[in-house]
């Protein structure tokens, strides 16, 4: 069965993105027509998930690039654009690190092809455009890997036939090009007939859980549960989880882990219950320069997402709310290891 498809684009320079927040009620595709309209959609959720935020940033350059309309004098005026417009992406939102690095590889080969004499503008501008449009098609290649890679991990600790897997915001087709990663191990031990059951936490306040995650669960027919997040002690103890599995926004040097608001419970709950905890990630979040989770920004969130449930008032007028987006595991809660596309790394050994 085909998976949905968070990102659309072809190589006539048309993107389009599911707008994630009309998700479940509708499947809407907005297009992207240039790096501004792809800030405004990130700034405002409506294409999420680390991976997926730096492709489309990097579509949106692509697309602007294959515009006859824009045009460049100089191989210094077009490395001042694409500098300029990567530089501003990187501000659309803080945590997660895919973007950055995305960014300091694009202005690196620009950088690179703007000092060599061999590669004149155009052919320059080319190979920009192609370097950008790539990151769709390695981003899903990645993440095949990570699911393979992490499900054999699973089976082989865990030794049994039938999994119970618990997982914790999106992590699928939605946040990424397509598989997902830690949805894309899930995905691996459904396609091997592995999986007994998923447990799916709801993710509040933003419900990534309950809208998207149960969303592809149920599209995809893997038998699955959704609870909400102050009952994961009971399920674990409950119906014996085998393992927890989830993503990351931005991995530090030492193995410590920011993901979704919510991870760092599961991980001292699953410490509790002996079940293994891993995180899988690409290496587009791994940030090697930031020496441990301390120094990783956290966003935070506006306090309407706690406050009210679409435009209704839930919660007491006048209380003062705390909304930070993401929360930091340290690696030794880690006990799974981090999965990656070239495989899986105790989390304290993760190497360039
Ligand atoms: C695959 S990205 C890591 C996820 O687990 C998760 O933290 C995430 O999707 C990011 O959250 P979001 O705030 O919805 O962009």
């Amino acid at each position: 069965m085909a998976t949905l498809q968070a990102i659309k684009y072809d190589d006539t320079g048309k993107l389009e993105i599911l707008d994630q927040l009309q998700l479940p009620e509708s499947c809407t595709y907005i297009s992207i027509e240039n790096v501004e309209d792809a800030w405004q959609a990130i700034r405002q959720m409506k294409v999420r998930g680390a991976p997926a935020i730096a492709i489309v940033g990097c579509l949106s350059l692509a697309v602007e690039l294959k515009k006859p309309s824009v045009a460049f004098q100089s191989k210094g005026e077009l490395h001042t654009f694409v500098k300029q417009r990567m530089d501003h992406l990187v501000t659309s939102r803080p945590t997660a690190v895919n973007m950055q690095l995305a960014a300091e590889a694009c202005t690196k080969l620009s950088t690179r092809l703007t000092a060599e004499d061999s590669t004149d503008l155009e052919a320059a501008r080319r190979a920009i455009t192609k370097h950008l449009e790539a990151t769709l098609a390695n981003d899903v290649a990645d993440n095949h890997a990570i699911g393979d890679h992490g499900a054999r991990d699973i089976l082989q600790k865990r030794n049994k036939d039938k999994l119970r897997i618990m997982t914790h915001c999106n992590t699928g087709s939605l946040a990424t090009a397509g598989y997902g990663t830690a949805l894309g191990i899930v995905r691996s031990l459904h396609k091997s007939g592995n999986v007994d059951r998923v447990y799916c936490t709801e993710t509040r306040p933003y419900n990534q859980g309950s809208r998207l995650t149960a969303f592809e669960l149920v599209y995809e027919k893997i038998p699955s549960t959704l609870i909400c997040d102050n009952m994961a002690a009971a399920a674990m103890k409950q119906f014996g989880i085998d393992a927890v599995v989830v993503g990351a926004d931005r991995v530090a040097a030492n193995g410590d882990t920011a993901n979704k608001i919510g991870t760092y419970q599961l991980a001292v709950l699953a410490k509790s219950h002996q079940i293994l905890f891993y995180v899988a990630a690409p290496f587009s979040s791994i940030d090697f320069d930031i020496a441990n989770g301390a120094a990783i920004p956290i966003e935070e969130r506006p306090h309407g997402e706690m406050t009210h449930t679409g435009s209704v008032r839930t919660a007491a007028a006048g209380i003062d709310c705390w909304n930070p987006g993401f929360d930091v595991t340290p690696a030794e809660l880690i006990t799974g290891g981090i999965v990656t596309e070239r495989g899986v790394f105790p989390a304290h050994q993760l190497v360039r």
